[in-house]
Formats: structure tokens, C-alpha cells, sequence
């Protein structure tokens, strides 16, 4: 088999010197999966996001990213490597316009070659996004809630990501805008972007992921496809 994306194993995180409040974290991603994290408020989701992406250091166990130890690596770092955190609630620079917003992150990347990059990257955003085209000179603080989130997912896509961690993309968001936000996932998908999505609820989540894991109280309590996590195992793995 080939070597997972991402390997976390036996992984324990905390704060300070509080009792972690993550432990005997095991999971993969393989290339190409979409991965849903979903648990209830304080189960831990925010703080795994935290350790992946480099901003929390594990206490123990180990986090491999395309075969590499990464716990300790720093987010910049591991965004250039290709492993880039969208992270929860809208990450917009709101005194900017979108087309702004988008210019910026990718002058971030820091290598030559920017202009031509900007082109490619205002395509792909206007093709997932067309309404952010048509928003393009507006404040990013003036957008709406939905939009303030799809521009926020295209400061991450200029990263070129090969594994997103998204930390509740759906938070605060309006059914019909979910269902947008989710398609242009799945596109993304189809272009090859492996995804790791944490939700407290499972229902979105659970149709566009190939595995679902839940977490109570800092560990993992159950793990399988989603068709087999449904209704008393699911309340089970939530509650106890
Ligand atoms: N910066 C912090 N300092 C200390 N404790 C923290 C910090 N952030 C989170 N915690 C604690 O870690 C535990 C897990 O919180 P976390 O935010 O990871 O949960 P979550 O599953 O993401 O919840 P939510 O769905 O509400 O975002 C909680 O008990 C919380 O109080």
C-alpha cells in the first residue's frame, strides 16, 4: 500500500500544563480522501486542527505528512509544503477587495513569477466562485457571510494545496450556501485535493466524505464510512 498523506499516531496534545486534551490520537488520509472529523462543542476538533497545521506541538506521538515528521513544523512551513488550514470563521482581510484579498495571498507565496500565478488563480477562483467575480472590486468586510467563506476557502486554494484542513466550514452558514460551499469541495476533490473536514454536525460531512471519524472527549470513539455511522452507533460515538 502506499504511504498515507497524513499519519497521525498515538498523537496526545494540551494546553500548557493541563491534562491533554487530546489523547491516543490514531488516524490516516490517504491521497485523494476526504476525511470528516465531527464531534460535539469541546470534544477536541479545533485543537487536532491546531496540531496538524503546525501551531499546537504534539506532547506525544507523531504526525507524518507525505511520509515526513511534522509535529513541530511551523504552519507557514507546512503551507508550503502543501499542507494549508482554512481556518474556523472567515479569514478575510475586510479593508481589501476580493480581487485584493487574492493578490495578496498570493504574493504571500513569496516566489518569482507572481503575475503569471495571479492569472491562474483568478481563473480558478472566478470558475468555482463566479460570484466572487462579480464582487471582485467590493470590500471583502462588505461581503456576505457565504461569500466572506468561499473567498477565505480561495485564500487557501492560492496555496496550492495537496491537503486542506478545513475547521467547520459550514459554521453560521445558510443551508443553500453549505450546499455551494460543499460543491466547490467536491470540485476541488476532482482536482486532486485531499481534505480533512471537521463539523459538529455530521450530516453535511457525512455525504461527501469517504470516512468519518468521531470524537468524544479528546479521543476517537468510533471510525468507518459514514453509511455504517448512522443514527444509535452515531448518538453513541457523540454522547456515550
Ligand atoms: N487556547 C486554549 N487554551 C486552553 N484550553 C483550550 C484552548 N482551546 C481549547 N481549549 C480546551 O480544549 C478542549 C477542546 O476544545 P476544542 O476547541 O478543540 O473543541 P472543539 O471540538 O473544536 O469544539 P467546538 O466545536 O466548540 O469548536 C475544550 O475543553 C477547551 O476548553
Amino acid at each position: 500500500m502506499s504511504t498515507p498523506l497524513l499519519q497521525v499516531t498515538d498523537l496526545a496534545v494540551g494546553y500548557g500544563n493541563r491534562e491533554p486534551v487530546l489523547r491516543d490520537i490514531t488516524l490516516t488520509l490517504e491521497a485523494g480522501e476526504v476525511l470528516g472529523v465531527v464531534g460535539m462543542n469541546g470534544a477536541g476538533k479545533t485543537t487536532l486542527m491546531r496540531a496538524l497545521s503546525g501551531s499546537l506541538r504534539p506532547r506525544s506521538g507523531t504526525i507524518h505528512f507525505d511520509g515526513k515528521p511534522i509535529g513541530g513544523v511551523n504552519t507557514a512551513d507546512l503551507a508550503r509544503r502543501g499542507l494549508v488550514l482554512l481556518p474556523e470563521g472567515h479569514r478575510v482581510l475586510r479593508p481589501l477587495t476580493v480581487d485584493e484579498n487574492l493578490e495578496i495571498a498570493t504574493m504571500a507565496l513569496r516566489r518569482g513569477r507572481v503575475r503569471r500565478r495571479l492569472r491562474e488563480v483568478r481563473a480558478l477562483v472566478y470558475e468555482l466562485f463566479p460570484i466572487l467575480e462579480q464582487r471582485r472590486t467590493q470590500l471583502a468586510g462588505l461581503l456576505s457571510g457565504g461569500e466572506q467563506q468561499m473567498l477565505s476557502l480561495a485564500r487557501a486554494i492560492v496555496q496550492n494545496p495537496r491537503v486542506l484542513l478545513l475547521d467547520e466550514p459550514s459554521l453560521g452558514l445558510a443551508p443553500l450556501i453549505i450546499d455551494r460551499i460543499y460543491q466547490s469541495l467536491d470540485s476541488l476533490r476532482h482536482q486532486g485535493i485531499s481534505m480533512l473536514i471537521v463539523e459538529q454536525n455530521s450530516e453535511r460531512v457525512s455525504t461527501a466524505c469517504d470516512r468519518l471519524i468521531v470524537l468524544r472527549d479528546g479521543q476517537v470513539s468510533a471510525a468507518g464510512p459514514p453509511a455504517e455511522l448512522q443514527g444509535s452507533r452515531l448518538h453513541h460515538a457523540y454522547f456515550g
